[in-house]
């Protein structure tokens, strides 16, 4: 009888959790979106801790939203780490991948325009996008510090670099995805990016099923 109790009340009490895994190059704002949204989403609304250093390492939060859990893994950007990405891969339920807007030159591959980070960037993201274990993860990309002047504008970002990864060999197929600017620093978009990210991880549940808490 205690034992069915208590199945019973697991059963009342548990929620899905998803995991989301944040990609993006070294100095993209990875850590500082995943301190924006514990802030966010604590109960008692706490400063977010903006002062980073460099991710050696991971940092993990879970989230506590209405329907569900968000396991948030924030992980090294730093090209030595990008190796260690692939080990989160077949666990999560969709990827945020942040670029920095303001180190990506004019934001367009079309252009020969060698300065920022851009060609680094496609790159890395083409290499998350073809690994077999991401396939059909929902994707949101971050146009991030949106804040700063010197940023290049979300549509450009989606017509220069995101529209050519997806239309060409290395996209690795099929996937929902997203592309939406933020400020990491000042907040502005986080809530946002969890909101798409909460509906896309349930719309593919059938493929990548949460795990129950
Ligand atoms: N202006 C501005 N600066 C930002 C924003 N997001 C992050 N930064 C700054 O960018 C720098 C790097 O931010 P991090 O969050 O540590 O970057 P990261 O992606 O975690 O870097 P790694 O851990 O090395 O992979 C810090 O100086 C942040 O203050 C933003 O939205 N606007
Ligand atoms: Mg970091």
């Amino acid at each position: 009888m205690y034992h069915l109790a208590k199945g019973l009340y697991r059963l009342a009490t548990s929620k899905e959790e998803y995991s989301v895994l944040l990609l993006g190059l070294d100095n993209a704002g990875k850590t500082t979106f995943h301190e924006q949204v514990k802030s966010i989403f604590s109960p008692d609304k706490p400063e977010p801790r903006l002062k980073t250093v460099p991710t050696v390492g991971q940092n993990v939060s879970t989230i506590v939203l209405p329907d569900m859990y968000l396991k948030l893994w924030d992980v090294g950007g730093q090209l030595s780490l990008r190796k260690l990405w692939q080990s989160y891969y077949a666990s999560c339920h969709a990827i945020v991948f942040i670029i920095d807007s303001t180190d990506i030159g004019d934001g367009s591959l079309d252009h020969e325009d060698s300065s920022g980070r851009l060609e680094e960037c496609r790159l890395v993201l083409e290499d998350v996008l073809q690994n077999s274990e991401t396939e059909g993860v929902p994707l949101l990309i971050l146009a991030n510090k949106q804040d700063r002047e010197d940023c290049v504008e979300v549509v450009r970002i989606k017509e220069g670099l995101v529209k050519r990864v997806f239309e060409g060999e290395k996209s690795g197929g099929i996937r929902d995805s997203r592309v939406l600017p933020v400020s990491a620093l000042t907040g502005t978009g986080v809530q946002e990016a969890i909101d798409w990210v909460r509906s896309r991880v349930k719309w593919n549940k059938e493929s990548r099923p949460p795990v129950m808490r």
